[in-house]
């Protein structure tokens, strides 16, 4: 079944001064394949500064990708004409972490869901204010509401307009980049559980952008783990959750304080990601990960089935131990076998930056 949308291999630099010498390139998001289907939530997640939002302005088409390609219900959504985009930007709608940063204050809200059902022509102004008075009781607001400013909305009221503002002109997508990030936790699950709701009503599609593993746990369908501008593992969410097979992943999890995973063992996250601007040889999470091996520093592992729809970028997906019963070493590893190598990577990258 052809995916509702698409991306292959999408590579995303920015240009950046170093102060003196000539200019670096920073690959935010490097070689990333991402795809969802129509009536389900793909997770993005991963640390700040990982490429998430990035890899949704680029599926948004709000920036061009490098290299690489996007495509929407198998169009090519890299070759539109003017027109071609439009109908992109109405099949794909955006609801950010603080949507009303970008809006108005002097308008009404009625305005605000009007306009978008007009620009793209769905209906006459008639219809839309009905439809728009229609859209604020889906969203678990009301009607009079929409002659509301708005300063006049409280932060979970707000997203719940801008969710309405999205849906108006009945997209098949929703790229929601950290849509609760700044609510409180009681009002993050009233709005969780209102997107799953249109979701069920409406067979929308969701890419959910989050650092918030719970709310990822609740909300998605499957999840992608991103790194330092990669994705490290992929797989239904409860898999995912139950059975982490990369390292990274393992630490992201153990690190999360609202969810509760049983962890015998836990990987903790030391160190920080590589720099950006050197692309270096190997797994990126190498210096940081307990069960690095020479192999890691020399090689990148790609991003493989572990089992039907489950992906991994570790070449030790399948000999990485249980979770539950993690002990401190790959089998067959001895502790200090693992420490030298440890050294070893962290040394060689650090070369390898240096040398670049
Ligand atoms: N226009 C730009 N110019 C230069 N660097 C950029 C630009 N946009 C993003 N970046 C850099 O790319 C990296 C990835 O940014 P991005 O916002 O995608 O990360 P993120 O995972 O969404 O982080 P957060 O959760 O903090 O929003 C960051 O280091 C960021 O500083």
């Amino acid at each position: 079944m052809t995916p509702l949308l698409a991306a292959e291999n999408l590579v995303k630099s920015f240009s950046v001064s170093t102060g003196w010498g000539k200019p670096k390139r920073f690959y935010a998001v490097d070689t990333v394949s991402i795809s969802v289907e129509r009536g389900r939530t793909l997770a993005v997640v991963g640390e700040s500064g990982c490429g998430k939002s990035t890899v949704g302005s680029l599926l948004l088409r709000l920036q061009d990708p490098d290299s690489g390609s996007i495509r929407l219900d198998g169009e090519d959504a890299m070759a539109l004409d003017s027109n071609g985009l439009r109908r992109f930007r109405r099949r794909v709608q955006v609801v950010f972490q603080d949507p009303f940063a970008s809006l108005d204050p002097r308008e009404r809200i009625r305005e605000v869901l009007v306009r978008p059902m007009l620009l793209h022509r769905l209906c006459d102004r008639p219809k839309a204010l009905k439809r728009a008075a229609a859209l604020m009781e889906a969203v678990g607001l009301s009607a009079e509401q929409l002659d509301r400013f708005p300063h006049q909305f409280s932060g979970g009221q707000r997203q719940r307009v801008a969710i309405a503002r999205a849906l108006s002109v009945q997209p098949d997508l929703i790229i929601c980049d950290e849509p609760v990030s700044a609510l409180d936790v009681s009002v993050q699950a009233q709005v969780v559980n209102l997107l799953q709701d249109l979701q069920r009503d409406t067979g929308v599609a969701f890419i959910f952008i989050s650092h918030d593993l719970a709310v990822v746990r609740h909300l998605a369908h499957d999840v992608a783990v991103m790194y330092s501008g990669r994705i490290v593992e992929q797989a239904p969410t409860r898999e995912l959750f139950d059975n982490p097979r990369h390292p990274y992943t393992r630490a992201l999890l153990a690190a999360a304080p609202r969810v509760e995973v049983q962890r015998k063992s836990q990987v903790l996250l030391t160190g920080e990601p590589p720099d950006p601007t050197n692309r270096i040889a190997g797994c990126r999470f190498a210096a940081r990960c307990p069960y690095v091996q020479d192999r890691c520093t020399q090689e990148e592992p790609p991003l493989v089935p572990v089992n039907a729809a489950h992906l991994s970028a570790c070449f030790f997906a399948t000999t990485l131990p249980q979770v539950e019963t993690l002990p401190d070493t790959l089998p067959g590893t001895s502790a200090s076998a693992r420490m030298a190598a440890y050294r070893r990577a962290r040394d060689r990258q650090t070369q390898q930056a240096e040398d670049i």
